[in-house]
């Protein structure tokens, strides 16, 4: 875990928190007490991790305490180093399944099931943000790949939004403005259809097209960028942007971006030659990042659970998604 402590003195407390998910796909919240550190605000339950203690046994240790149930499954989701006024917490957050027990709140605390497109609505401590946002996004990133015609865009697409994808960003760097546009209109029409999310690759101009799910920024816009992005979306559109360093992803936190793609982390052919960050450096990158984090370059559906346990979001892939024979 990532318990240093950048720039403050202060101890970081190790907390064991976990996003449970029943077999109807609703999530159990609960209220915390009064009395406690952010006490009032929803949250996701969980505590601290006590010393020597396996994470996943502190998970079901709190949520045998506090809930009066286990899990017989859980899945890394996403770590949060967040600095509160008073106090320093490191959210080392995991999806908690195959749920055993009747939930119930232990210690008098007010619990509720509710649909993951309702987190957003509620009021949760300051530092859950990127957790919110981790559980909404899946695990895989389709970017579109070289086409011919739009019937070969719209059939690739298609093919992998039937196989699960729910995510996919429009990138055509070759065609010019319009010609882009009037695509992505198709795209999003189809993309809409079946339930997933369109996201432009484009300045924050774009974000003006109500119709669009959201844009995706390259490293260079987003350094370029005056403005706070959050301030000129809407709630349901997405923020994401490309970064390649450090100095990239501090900015992509300072811009309010909701999440990343990191890149290369292997070699690719799209960029052949490129110099890779590497697995481990990856890791490294994305251990400390307080936002969702897509490994991109050289990243096979083979290698998903190894970079979920690595911290990542999922995979973020031309390749992997437009070669596939279908
Ligand atoms: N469990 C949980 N804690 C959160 C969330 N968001 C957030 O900022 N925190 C903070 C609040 C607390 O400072 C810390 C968790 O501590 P806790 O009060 O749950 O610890 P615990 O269950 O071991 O309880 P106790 O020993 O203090 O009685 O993390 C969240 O979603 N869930
Ligand atoms: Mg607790």
């Amino acid at each position: 875990m990532s318990s240093e402590n950048r720039g403050s003195a202060r101890k970081v407390v190790h907390v064991a928190v976990a996003v449970i998910r029943g077999e109807d796909g609703r999530i159990l919240i609960a209220r915390r007490p009064d009395d406690k550190h952010m006490g009032g605000y929803w949250e996701f339950p969980g505590g601290k991790v006590e010393e020597g203690e396996l994470i996943t046994a502190a998970l079901n240790r709190e949520l045998k305490e506090e809930l009066n149930i286990e899990a017989g499954h859980f899945q890394k989701l996403i770590s949060i180093r967040h600095d509160y006024s008073d106090k320093s917490v490191y959210l080392d957050t995991w999806w908690a399944e195959d749920i055993k027990g009747e939930p119930r709140g232990n210690e008098g605390q007010e619990i509720k099931w509710v649909e993951l497109k309702e987190l957003p609505e509620l009021d949760f401590p300051p530092a859950n943000g990127p957790i919110v946002t981790a559980a909404l996004l899946p695990t895989r990133y389709m970017i579109t790949g070289r086409f011919n015609a739009a019937a070969e865009l719209l059939e690739k697409v298609g093919y992998q939004i039937e196989q699960g994808v729910e995510l996919v960003q429009f990138r055509a760097p070759w065609l010019d403005e319009v010609t882009y546009q009037h695509l992505a209109r198709e795209l999003h029409h189809l993309c809409k259809e079946a339930g997933a999310s369109l996201l432009l690759k484009g300045g924050s101009e774009l974000l003006v097209n109500t119709w669009c799910d959201g844009i995706h920024l390259t490293s260079e816009q987003l350094l370029q960028e005056e403005t706070n992005w959050q301030s000129s979306s809407r709630p349901d559109q997405w923020l994401a942007a490309s970064c390649h360093n450090q100095e990239q992803i501090d900015r992509a936190v300072s811009m309010g971006v909701d999440f990343i793609t990191l890149s290369p982390v292997l070699p690719t052919d799209s960029h052949p030659g490129c110099e890779v960050l590497g697995e481990a450096k990856a890791a490294e990158l994305t251990e400390r990042c307080p936002l969702p984090v897509f490994w991109l370059g050289g990243m096979k559906l083979t290698n998903e659970a190894k970079l979920i346990d690595s911290g990542a979001q999922g995979i973020a892939a031309i390749g992997a998604f437009w070669s596939q024979v279908q």
